[in-house]
C-alpha cells in the first residue's frame, strides 16, 4: 500500500492544477487517470479546446480535413503537454489504471482486466472524474450506426452531408455552427417549443435569424421516439415526423462519471447522480473533496479551476474562499458569432422584482464592424434603475466571448454602469461600444 498527502482522481482542471501547487509546497501527490487518451481532462482532448479549434478553422474556411488534422494537432500537443507537465515532477506520481474505493480511507487501482494493480491511502482525496454524454434510452440507439456523441463526432473521417442534432443546448448550437460552416447541411431537433428559450428574446431572435440565413433547420417541439436504419443511413423517427441524414449527433446533456464504487463509502450522490459537496466541496466524508463537472452545477472549466482555488484555500489557506462568493459567473456559447452572457436578461431581472434600465446597440452601428468586416449582432446590457449596478448582458457578436469578462468584473465590484459608459477604450474595438451601450 502507498501513502500519499494528497490523492487526485482524475486528471480534470482542478485536480491537475492541485496536483501542480501541492507538490510545490512539498506534498507527495498521486492522480490517477483512467484513459491516457485523456491526460489533460475532458477539456483539452474531447471538449472546449478541440471543438472551439474546430470552430476557428471551419470559420477560416479550411476544408474538412484541414480542419480534422490541425484539432487532431491540437490536442495531441496539449495531451503529452499536461502528462509531461505532472510526470517530470518529483512530487507527483501518475498512474494510469480507473480508481475505485475499497473504503473511506482506501483507493484501489484497476488495470484494463479489472485486476488490481495498486492500493493508494491519502490524508485528503480529491475527486474530479468529470462527466460523459448522456445517451438516452430511445428504441432503437444502440444498434442504428452513425450516431455519435460529441467526441465521436470530432472524430469521423468524412464529412456528413446531413447532420441531424438531437438537442438544442450548447454542444447543440455549438456543432450546428461548425459543421454548418464546413458545408454539412444541419437539422436540430429540438425538444422545446422554441430554442434560446431563457435568452433575451431580442437576441434570441438575432441568433435564430443568422441560424436560418446558413440554413440550419428547426424541427421544434419534437420528441426522438426511434431510430433506425435506412439504406445505410441513420433515420429519427420523431413526433413531428422523420429525418434521414449521414450522420446524428446526440447533444442531450451530460452525467457525472460516479463508477467509483462509493457504495463502499459514506459519500452520497443528489437527485441528478452527482457527487454531493458543501460550499467548500467537501463531500459527506470531510477528507473527501469533489471537484468540477462529477459535483452537478454550471459545467465549465473555468468553475473547476475556481474549484480548485476553493480546496487549495481550504486545506491550506485561509478558509474564506468558497462556492458562495465565487461572484457572477459568465459564459459563452461559441456560435458564429459568439453569445457571451452574465446575469439576468430584462424579463428576469423584472421578475425578480428590479427596477431596469436596458441598453441596446446593433453591431453594425460599431465602427469596429467595418474592420472585421461582420455586422452580425446585437449587445444589450440590464441595469437597475435605482443603484445603478449592472444586472446583466447579453452580447451577441464578434469578440462577445473576451469583453464578457470586463462586465463581470464590474458586476463583481459593484462598479456602477456609468463608470463603464464614461470610460476610456482603445479604438477601434469592439469594447469602445460601451461608451454608447451604456448611455442609457
Ligand atoms: C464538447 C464540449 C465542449 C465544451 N466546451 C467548453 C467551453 O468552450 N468552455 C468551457 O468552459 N467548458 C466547456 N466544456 C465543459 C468542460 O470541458 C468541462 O466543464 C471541464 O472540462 C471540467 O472538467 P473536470 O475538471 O470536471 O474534469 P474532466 O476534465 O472531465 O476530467 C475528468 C477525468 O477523470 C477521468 N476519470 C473518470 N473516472 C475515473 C476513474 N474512476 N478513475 C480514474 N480516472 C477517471 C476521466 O477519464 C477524465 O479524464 C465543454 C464540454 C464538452 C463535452
Ligand atoms: N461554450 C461552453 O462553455 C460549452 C460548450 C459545450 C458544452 N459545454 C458544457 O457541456 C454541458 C453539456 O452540453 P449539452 O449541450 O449536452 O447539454 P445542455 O444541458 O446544454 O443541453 C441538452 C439539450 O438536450 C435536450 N435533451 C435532453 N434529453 C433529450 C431527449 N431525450 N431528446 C431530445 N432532446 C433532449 C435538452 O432539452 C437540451 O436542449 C453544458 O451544460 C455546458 O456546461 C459548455
Amino acid at each position: 500500500m502507498k501513502q500519499y498527502d494528497t490523492l487526485i482522481i482524475g486528471f480534470g482542471k482542478a485536480g491537475k492544477t492541485l496536483a501542480k501547487d501541492f507538490a510545490a509546497q512539498g506534498q507527495q501527490i498521486a492522480v490517477v487517470e483512467q484513459d491516457s487518451n485523456m491526460y489533460g481532462g475532458t477539456c483539452i482532448n474531447v471538449g472546449c479546446i478541440p471543438s472551439k479549434t474546430l470552430l476557428h478553422e471551419s470559420t477560416e474556411q479550411n476544408s474538412f480535413s484541414e480542419t480534422m488534422t490541425r484539432k487532431k494537432d491540437v490536442v495531441a500537443a496539449l495531451n503529452k503537454k499536461n502528462f509531461n507537465n505532472l510526470d517530470s515532477d518529483d512530487n507527483i506520481d501518475v498512474y494510469t489504471y480507473k480508481a475505485q474505493f475499497k473504503d473511506n480511507e482506501t483507493v484501489i487501482l484497476l488495470d484494463e482486466s479489472n485486476e488490481t494493480v495498486e492500493t493508494l491511502q491519502a490524508k485528503n482525496i480529491v475527486i474530479n472524474t468529470g462527466n460523459r454524454s448522456n445517451i438516452p434510452d430511445i428504441e432503437g440507439i444502440k444498434s442504428t450506426e452513425n450516431i455519435y456523441d460529441s467526441k465521436g463526432i470530432m472524430e469521423l473521417d468524412n464529412l456528413p452531408e446531413q447532420l441531424v442534432i438531437i438537442g438544442a443546448g450548447y454542444i447543440a448550437l455549438e456543432f450546428a455552427t461548425i459543421f454548418s460552416n464546413l458545408g454539412s447541411k444541419v437539422k436540430i431537433v429540438n425538444s422545446q417549443k422554441h430554442v434560446l428559450i431563457t435568452e433575451d428574446r431580442d437576441v434570441a431572435s438575432s441568433i435564430y435569424e443568422e441560424f436560418l440565413n446558413r440554413g440550419i433547420e428547426f424541427i421544434d417541439d419534437a420528441e426522438v421516439t426511434a431510430f433506425s436504419t435506412e439504406g445505410n443511413r441513420p433515420k429519427v423517427h420523431t413526433t413531428q415526423g422523420d429525418i434521414i441524414g449521414d450522420a446524428v449527433l446526440l447533444a442531450t446533456g451530460r452525467v457525472p462519471n460516479t463508477d467509483l464504487a462509493l457504495e463502499n463509502t459514506d459519500i452520497q450522490l443528489g437527485d441528478k447522480g452527482e457527487i454531493k459537496v458543501n460550499e467548500f466541496l467537501q463531500t459527506t466524508v470531510d477528507h473527501i473533496y469533489a471537484v468540477g463537472d462529477v459535483k452537478g452545477g454550471a459545467q465549465f472549466t473555468y468553475i473547476s479551476l475556481d474549484d480548485y482555488r476553493i480546496v487549495k484555500d481550504h486545506l491550506t489557506g485561509s478558509q474564506q474562499r468558497s462556492t458562495k462568493n465565487r461572484g457572477h459567473v459568465p459564459y459563452t456559447v461559441f456560435l458564429d458569432p459568439p453569445l457571451a452572457r452574465i446575469g439576468f436578461t430584462a424579463s428576469k431581472a423584472k421578475k425578480e422584482g428590479h427596477h431596469i434600465k436596458e441598453g441596446k446597440i446593433e453591431v453594425k452601428n460599431i465602427p469596429r464592424h467595418k474592420v472585421n468586416h461582420d455586422d452580425r449582432g446585437l449587445f444589450k446590457v440590464v441595469v437597475d434603475a435605482d443603484s445603478d449596478l449592472i444586472l446583466g448582458a447579453s452580447l451577441f457578436g464578434k469578440e462577445s466571448e473576451e469583453i464578457i469578462n470586463f462586465i463581470k468584473l464590474a458586476m463583481d465590484q459593484d462598479i456602477p454602469y456609468t463608470t463603464l459608459r464614461d470610460n476610456i477604450y482603445t479604438h477601434p474595438t469592439m469594447v469602445e461600444s460601451f461608451n454608447d451601450l451604456f448611455n442609457i
